[in-house]
Parts: C-alpha cells; sequence; structure tokens
C-alpha cells in the first residue's frame, strides 16, 4: 500500500514542480545525524570485519538468518524502563501502523522462532549481522546507528551454551590478534540478584527495572542508583546489601554469602569450569555488578570489556529463557550476544591491529582506437570469463592516463587493444610490476 500512497500523494498532492534551469540550492551531502556512509576505505574495513563475524559463526555451525529493520514497535515496548526504550527510532507509518527501526536483533528472533513453531527443530542456532538504530538526541553525539552481529542459541537450558557463545567471541578475538591482555569478559548472572532479593522479598515483578537500574552504576552517580532502586520500593537496608553483594568479584566470596544450593552459584561455577576445560578461563572473570541493561535477561549475564577501561563495553549477551513466552510463544530457552561494528574499530586502532585493505584489480583493459572500444570490450569478456576482475576504460583516453588510472587501481596488467595487433587477432600485455610487455593471441589470454 506504500506505492498507492505514493500515487496517491502525486495524485492529490501538490503537482511536481517542473525542473527549474536555474541551480538548484545545494542539498546537505552529509548523511543524517549520527549516521554513516561507507566509501570504499570504510567499506572494505567493514566488509572485512564482517567476513570475521561470519567466518566464526561458521565454525561454530551456526546459519545466517536475517529480518526487517522496520518492526512492530510493539516488539520493543517493555515496560521495565530500559534506555533502550527512551531511545526507540518509531513512527506511524501511512497505515497508521506504529513501527520501529530496530534498536537490536534478539526480539526479532524471538519472532522468528514462534512463527517458525514446530518446523524449526531445536537446538536452533542462528547468527545475523544487522543494522540497528536508536533515536538519541544528539546532545550527546553519538551514533544513530550501527551494525551488530548476534549469535543465539535457542533450545539449550544449560550454560555450555552460554560457555559456547563466549568461546566464539574469544576466537573472533583472536582472530584479530587481540589477546586476553586486551580485553576480558565480565561474567555474572540475573540469578544473583533475584536471590537476594528474594531474601528482601521484594516483589518478582520489580525485577526488571531493578535489574535496569543497576546497570546504570558506573554511568550515573551511585546516589542516584540508590534513590531509583528505593524509589522502586526497596528498604534502606535491603539497598545496602544489593550494593554489597554487587561488589563481589569472587565466586568463593558469593558461594559464602548465597550458600551453594543456589541455582546463580551452581550456574557461574559450571560456566567457569567449562572454560577452564576449554582453554579461555583467563579470559572471563565473575563480577557481581553485571546485569547489562536489557529487561529480559534471566541468567547468566556477560560483557566485553578493554582492560585499559578506554572504551565502553565491547560485546555483551546472556540467557533470556522468558522473552519467548512474554510474546505468547512457547517457554523455549535462549541465549546470546550482541556484538557492534565501533567499538571493536575503536580497539583495534589503539591496539594497532587495523588491517591493510587495498583495492585492486587484475586487468585494466583499452583501446587507443575508437574503433576498437568494441574489441576491448569483447577482451574484457573473456577474461571476466575466466573469472578475472577488469577496469575496461571506457572511453577514448591517452596512454599517460590509462596508466596513471592502472596505478590509482592497483591493476596487475594492461591489456592494450591496438589496430595493427587486431589485424592479427592479437592483444599487448603489459605486467605492471615489472614492466614485463609481449604480445599474445586472443584465445591464448589466460
Ligand atoms: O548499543 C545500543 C545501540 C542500539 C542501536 C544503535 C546504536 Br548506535 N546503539
Amino acid at each position: 500500500d506504500s506505492v498507492g500512497d505514493a500515487t496517491s500523494s502525486r495524485r492529490s498532492g501538490s503537482p511536481s514542480s517542473p525542473p527549474t534551469a536555474d541551480v538548484q540550492q545545494k542539498i546537505d551531502v552529509n548523511p543524517p545525524k549520527g549516521t554513516r556512509d561507507f566509501p570504499p576505505e570504510e567499506m572494505r574495513l567493514r566488509n572485512w570485519l564482517f567476513q570475521n563475524f561470519r567466518e566464526v559463526s561458521r565454525l561454530f555451525g551456526f546459519e545466517e538468518v536475517d529480518f526487517p529493520v522496520l518492526e512492530s514497535e510493539a516488539l520493543f515496548i517493555r515496560k521495565a524502563g530500559e534506555e533502550i526504550r527512551d531511545q526507540l527510532y518509531c513512527f506511524e507509518d501511512r497505515g497508521n501502523r506504529r513501527v520501529a527501526l530496530r534498536p537490536e536483533l534478539t526480539p526479532s528472533l524471538a519472532r522468528l522462532v514462534i512463527q517458525k513453531g514446530k518446523s524449526v527443530s531445536l537446538p536452533l542456532k542462528w547468527f545475523t549481522v544487522g543494522q540497528c538504530w536508536r533515536y538519541e538526541r544528539m546532545t550527546r553525539g553519538r551514533r544513530r546507528e550501527h551494525y551488530q552481529w548476534n549469535m543465539d542459541i535457542v533450545g539449550v537450558s544449560g550454560v555450555t551454551a552460554e560457555a559456547e557463545l563466549i568461546y566464539a567471541i574469544v576466537m573472533f578475538f583472536k582472530r584479530l590478534g587481540i589477546t586476553e591482555l586486551d580485553v576480558g569478559f565480565k561474567v555474572s548472572s540475573r540469578k544473583v540478584l533475584q536471590e537476594i532479593l528474594r531474601c528482601y522479598n521484594i516483589p518478582e515483578n520489580l525485577f526488571g527495572n531493578v535489574c535496569i537500574i543497576i546497570d546504570k552504576m558506573g554511568k550515573i552517580a551511585l546516589d542516584d542508583v540508590k534513590r531509583e532502586l528505593k524509589s522502586t520500593g526497596m528498604s534502606d537496608e535491603a539497598v545496602g546489601q544489593l550494593l554489597e553483594v554487587l561488589s563481589i568479584k569472587s565466586l568463593a566470596k558469593l558461594e559464602e554469602i548465597l550458600g551453594s544450593s543456589g541455582e546463580a552459584v551452581a550456574d557461574l561455577k559450571q560456566l567457569f569450569s567449562f572454560a577452564e576445560k576449554t582453554g579461555y578461563s583467563e579470559w572471563i572473570q565473575f563480577d557481581a555488578s553485571v546485569v547489562r541493561g536489557l529487561a529480559y535477561y534471566t541468567g547468566i549475564v556477560f560483557e566485553g570489556f578493554d582492560r585499559e577501561g578506554k572504551l565502553r563495553a565491547i560485546c555483551g549477551g546472556g540467557r533470556y529463557d522468558k522473552l519467548l513466552s512474554t510474546f505468547g510463544g512457547d517457554d523455549i530457552p535462549a541465549c546470546g550476544f550482541g556484538f557492534g561494528d565501533a567499538i571493536i574499530v575503536e580497539l583495534l586502532k589503539e591496539k594497532g591491529l587495523l588491517p591493510e585493505l587495498s583495492f585492486q584489480v587484475e586487468n585494466i583493459v583499452c583501446s587507443l582506437d575508437p574503433d576498437l572500444q568494441g574489441a576491448a570490450a569483447l577482451v574484457a569478456s573473456i577474461l571476466r570469463g575466466k573469472g578475472q576482475s577488469v577496469d575496461l576504460v571506457l572511453e577514448s583516453k591517452p596512454l599517460k592516463w590509462v596508466f596513471k588510472r592502472a596505478a590509482k587501481i592497483n591493476a596487475c596488467r594492461l591489456i592494450l587493444v591496438g589496430t595493427s595487433e587486431w589485424q592479427r587477432s592479437m592483444v599487448a600485455v603489459k605486467i605492471l610490476s615489472t614492466g614485463e610487455q609481449y604480445e599474445t593471441k586472443l584465445d591464448e589470454l589466460d
């Protein structure tokens, strides 16, 4: 119906004004605030990064999926006061539907899993790399879009799933030359919070809100965190005890406080044991203050951080066992993570690990005689048919211009279609790195 809308507005709306002869007011050539263009050099880096996302996902046996950037707004409306809600890029479309540019990918994944229902066998291991949006007041000058790599495991209730996800990210870091001396993962479980809140008879329905408030620790003043916690109805004592537990950095200490019978300690001990056995325990550490800022996490949560503390969280994820059922789906356990494309590039720059990615074309083909432009196109198509890249010079240009362009596009070979050679079904070849040149029959050109 959007086409109809467009047409109807043209039919009923203002007639398009005839093209004016004078030069139009120059348009703003910058992309919208908070968004980025990807010119060739930036696009090469982005493709390199995404290729690494995809290769790690392949190594772990995950299948690629994708969803619309535009989703029903309802998918992201959660009561718990999350930042992601405040910054939702949402609007009413021409069909009077409330829609939003997705701020994250997990709700879309949950929607698709429910939609697929019994037609998909569990466990599902899906990954995606997708652009996500937030409408943030530009006062903070932050981006409004980024690309996120997500890996999700649906249908596995044990922490082997979280261990697998964290290990996938460890392998990704290793591929890029980032080591455990550069980054680490803070790991905790929302069940720690749950067990504390139960001790203080805090109602379960406040759980999400309390998590969101705690996630602000370190981002807003501690007194403001305390005030927000009290505003949920928590007593001073409960707030004090909660903050005390959240400062715990050792699993042994946590076990002293919570005992060893609870699920929180059991899950975390198992996760650390898997990390030990898989060989990445030096990458992870327990930190009770990690809760993550999304209301739907129910168990293990983790976030990647740079040990120099210069950057915001590099990635983050956790278990969200109730998300599918809150959407009306079955009660299926799930966990996953999101990994943004911007912070990692800042880290790579910091560490001097940005790759050198140059553009290269194998052949530049040109004819010096305008009557042989067609012949040059034939030579190009023969080479392309053999899987070789060709920059075909499309206008009659002096040889000096051709050599300059050959250097610019990093061409390996220059193929010249000249009048005398062509009459003998030959072309001239120049290897640009060595200067070696020779003639060859067209059908022997390889
Ligand atoms: O990490 C939160 C987020 C979501 C959407 C867009 C951007 Br930029 N950042």
